[in-house]
């Protein structure tokens, strides 16, 4: 197996914990019993390294979106091991859990999940007002121009483009320098430009600001603008990708053989 991801958290002379942003061990999970059970990850290992953008791609329940959630601690495994940091997360209670996820962990998902209510700006810095944390201005304001939202940091979701409510729920993943950014299908409800914008923007985050990104997708081109690819089929982890392009994960997913992965 080419599986450098997988290789480096399973083995004893992996790179120490501190590499990785987050890390599964032999993880599992299934879904219902008896004749209904569906084997949803099937001991999967994975590190996610720190300071990279990291796709994570497969045919449609493969697994996806199951190994994000349970990485990020929205799901409980059934077995195995999810570290975020240096923390195993579960050892912890629900109350220790939520606060982990509020301080260390910033999610993107396809629907954009914006407070219709409040403005952008007020959106972005929510997480840290219900935490009683007062925003790192120098930071905010680094993250503001990034996006390019501060001519709209007045207006409320419903006042914004697709793109630029994504670009939001972007800075606001990032506003609190969470260890690890999760991402599914961020780009999943754009149009194509919109998409290449918030992908950029993602992109930027792990060059200039050194974010860690993990996104699930299942779009070749949006796989093209991370550091490498993690192939998913039948919940276990079937192959990586550095430096992918989008004709050569194109070209791998076609590999799955299965009808639909490509045209997705
Ligand atoms: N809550 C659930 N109850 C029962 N089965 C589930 C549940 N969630 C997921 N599954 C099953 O687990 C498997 C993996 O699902 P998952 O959503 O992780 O796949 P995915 O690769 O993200 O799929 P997609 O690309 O279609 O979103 C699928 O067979 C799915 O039907």
């Amino acid at each position: 197996m080419t599986d450098t991801a997988r290789s480096t958290a399973d083995a004893p002379s992996a790179p120490g914990a501190g590499d990785f942003a987050a890390r599964a061990q032999r993880i599992a999970k299934v879904y219902g019993s008896g004749d209904a059970e569906v084997i949803a990850l099937d001991g999967v290992s994975l590190g996610i390294p720190r300071g990279r953008f990291t796709a994570i791609m497969g045919p449609s329940g493969s697994g996806k979106s199951t190994l994000m959630h349970c990485m990020a601690g929205l799901d409980a495994v059934d077995s195995g091991e999810v570290y975020i940091g240096d923390v195993e997360l579960t050892r912890l209670k629900d109350k220790q859990l939520t606060r982990l996820r509020r301080d260390k962990v910033g999610f993107v998902f396809q629907a954009f999940n914006l407070v219709p209510t409040l403005t952008a700006l007020e959106n972005i810095t929510l997480p840290m007002d219900i935490a009683g944390r007062k925003p790192d201005r120098a930071w905010l304001d680094q993250v503001i121009d990034t996006v390019g939202l501060r001519p709209r940091l007045g207006h409320r979701p419903s006042q914004l483009s697709g793109g630029q409510q994504q670009r939001v729920a972007c800075a606001r993943a990032l506003a609190s320098r969470p260890e690890i950014i999760f991402a599914d299908e961020p780009t999943g409800n754009l149009d194509s430009r919109s998409g290449a914008e918030v992908l950029g923007f993602l992109r930027e985050s792990v060059r200039e600001m050194g974010q860690t990104v993990v996104m699930v997708t299942h779009d070749p081109t949006a796989a093209a603008y991370a550091d490498q690819v993690v192939f998913l089929t039948d919940g276990q982890i079937v192959d990586t990708m550095a430096a992918p392009t989008a004709d050569r994960v194109l070209e791998r997913m076609k590999g799955f053989d299965l009808p639909g992965v490509a045209a997705r």
